[in-house]
């Protein structure tokens, strides 16, 4: 089935050299919401091989900004890195910021953490669901590159749970962790503690 088919409209596939090595980005349209998510892809795929694949929800204070706060940028950073040393894989860029909140509520979040409240918390508080994303439009992006079956590069067990829900096979988790620092402990504790994710290297303060 193409893209187009789906909820999804598959863009122009063209050349992005990085400092990272050489990639081809593409585009999609989620035709609900007008989001635009990105795809860059390393290598081919053959029919049922299990694609070394990393689905990052955006996260401008992290990945565009550097803050300290997240783990997004590094994570996204390590990726890329991870694709090009195997010379084959696939990075999808959703929308998803703050956990599919947006921003202004992200920073809503932010603020609520600084009188006290976790990231779980904050959420709540804010009247979401700890985590409003799903993978659908995710997973919908990789079966239009022909991909059904992947090696995911997460910690979030949630994610892995979800893509399988949407029709994709994780064959592989391959940890994606970051080093702690000081303004980041207490968030990734939460993660580890209050969202399950696979955290095996954080030390506690
Ligand atoms: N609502 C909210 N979102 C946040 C906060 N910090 C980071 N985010 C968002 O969280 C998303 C990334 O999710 P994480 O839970 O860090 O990690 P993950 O993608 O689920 O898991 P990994 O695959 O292991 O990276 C991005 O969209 C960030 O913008 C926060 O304090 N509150
Ligand atoms: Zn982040």
């Amino acid at each position: 089935m193409s893209a187009d088919n789906r909820k999804i409209k598959q863009g122009e596939r063209v050349g992005l050299p990085t400092k990272y090595g050489y990639f081809e980005i593409i585009p999609f349209l989620e035709k609900d919401s007008n989001e635009e998510h990105i795809a860059l892809v390393k290598g081919n795929f053959t029919p049922n091989e299990a694609i070394l694949t990393r689905i990052h929800s955006a996260c401008a204070t992290g990945d565009l900004f550097g803050s300290l706060r997240c783990d997004c940028g590094e994570q996204l950073e390590m990726a890329l890195q991870r694709i090009e040393a195997e010379g084959k894989g696939l990075l999808v860029y959703l929308q998803q910021e703050g956990r599919g909140i947006g921003l202004m509520n992200k920073i809503k979040a932010y603020k609520l953490q600084q009188e006290g409240y976790d990231t779980v918390d904050a959420n709540i508080h804010l009247g979401f669901k700890p985590d409003e994303r799903n993978y659908t439009i995710g997973a919908d992006i990789l079966k239009a590159l022909g991909v059904c079956k992947v090696r995911l590069m997460t910690n979030n067990p949630d994610k892995i749970s979800g893509m399988e829900l949407a029709g994709i096979t994780v064959e592989e988790r391959i940890p994606l962790e970051i080093k702690q620092n000081k303004f980041n402990v207490d968030y990734l504790t939460t993660k580890q503690g209050r969202m399950n994710h696979l955290l095996n290297h954080l030390k506690h303060s």
